[in-house]
């Protein structure tokens, strides 16, 4: 059914309202003190609002795609799933605060997360239906780039409170006492490091029946001989440092396939006054400058599917969206991911992290004049 005949019901008037507002950020020292106080109420309270302003912000964003991409079956599955979870959370905007309505919004929040764990997939499939139906021309690349970054964002944060919430008044166990919700007070990156390297290892050994070794070290500049700790989420870090060391290991093996010795993969953690910097070199012979920027870009790495069932899909390979959505972890509480690749001889990867807790806000997209005005403008 085309985007335009969707009907989105009487949530439109809904979606105008809610999209005036900007979202808030949160800093994750933020997360931290409302967990350890941890009142359900005061989250509900909060969530029943910044959630759908954060959905509609989102919504009307979709709402100004490209024809050509809003029309794609994939895209309509995705605009369906928001307006719905807009819909679920809307029946919570009037209710009284009780025992049964927190329960239910629990419930409701478990819902809508298993309703989008797919979403990333059905956008990148959405991409490729409109790669393969229609000539894509610089502008459209340009704002679909500019889209899905501010679309993955996000979701990332949308996901973010959800996640506090349900792990902090929920019925799930986080399996770790010390954790507030999906942060570690106390996250040790060496480990999260050995951690992520192991289950790339295994990817890597499974399909090229080796696998190039790890060498990690530390700087602490603050405290010299104590371990690098950072209150962050384990999960997002892990992420991350598990699509650079495949990228790493997939380099290595290939570069050097006709050898029987690998380069080993150099990690370095450092603690400055104001960042953490996880560094990962490798010697998997780099890439020339001039392809660098295609790392980053949906469009260019939006790979078919890779089949499920074949057992020669390079399992290292993913849907083209690893680095991207990395990147996305990494500036989502203000940090960075960059490359720097020395063409004939290896790359360097570096994840910034804020060392202090208090400047780790979230980065959240904007739904405003200035956004619309860049899907209208791009020359
Ligand atoms: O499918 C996915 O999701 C993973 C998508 C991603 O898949 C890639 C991948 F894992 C590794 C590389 C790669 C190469 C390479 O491949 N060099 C050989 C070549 C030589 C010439 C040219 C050229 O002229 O164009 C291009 C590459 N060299 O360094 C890296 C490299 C890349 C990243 Cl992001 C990293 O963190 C570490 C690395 O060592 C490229 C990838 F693209």
């Amino acid at each position: 059914m085309k985007f335009t005949q969707k009907c989105l019901g009487n949530i439109s008037k809904m979606l105008d309202f809610y999209s005036q507002f900007n979202p808030s950020p949160l800093s994750i020292k933020q997360f931290i003190d409302f967990g350890l106080s941890a009142c359900e109420r005061k989250s509900f309270i909060f969530l029943r609002k910044e959630l759908p302003v954060r959905l509609a912000n989102i919504m009307k964003e979709i709402h100004l795609l490209p024809e050509n991409l809003l029309n794609m079956p994939s895209v309509g599955i995705v605009n369906n799933m928001y307006a719905t979870s807009f819909e679920d959370i809307m029946q919570f905007e009037k209710v009284d605060v009780n025992e049964t309505t927190l329960d239910k919004f629990c419930q409701t929040l478990v819902k809508i997360r298993n309703r989008h764990k797919d979403i990333v997939e059905t956008m990148a499939q959405g991409v490729l239906e409109l790669k393969e139906s229609h000539d894509v021309d610089a502008q459209t690349e340009n704002n679909i780039q500019y889209f899905l970054d501010r679309f993955l964002m996000s979701r990332i944060s949308i996901r973010m409170l959800i996640n506090q919430h349900t792990l902090l008044f929920g019925n799930e166990l986080n399996g770790h006492s010390r954790h507030v919700g999906s942060i570690d007070p106390s996250c040790e990156i060496i480990s999260v490091v050995k951690d992520a390297y192991e289950k790339a290892r295994l990817l890597c050994d499974q399909y090229y029946l080796a696998s190039p070794e790890l060498i990690v070290q530390q700087h602490n500049e603050l405290e010299r001989c104590s371990q690098i700790r950072i209150v962050y989420v384990p999960s997002h870090l892990f992420h991350m440092l598990f699509e650079l060391f495949k990228n790493s290991m997939r380099a290595i093996m290939e570069h050097h396939s006709s050898n029987a010795e690998y380069p080993a993969i150099e990690v370095i953690v450092s603690r400055g006054k104001e960042d953490i910097c996880v560094k990962m070199s490798d010697r998997g012979g780099g890439i020339p400058r001039s392809q660098m920027d295609h790392l980053f870009k949906y469009m260019y790495s939006t790979a078919p599917r890779p089949t499920k069932t074949d057992a020669h899909t390079v399992p290292l390979a993913g849907y083209g969206y690893g680095l991207p959505v990395s990147r996305l972890y990494a500036r989502y509480f203000h940090g960075d991911l960059v490359l720097q690749s020395c063409d004939g001889y290896g790359t360097d990867a570096i994840i910034y992290l804020k060392a202090l807790s208090n400047e780790a806000n979230e980065l959240l997209p904007i739904f405003n004049k200035t956004s619309s005005k860049f899907y209208r403008t791009q020359v």
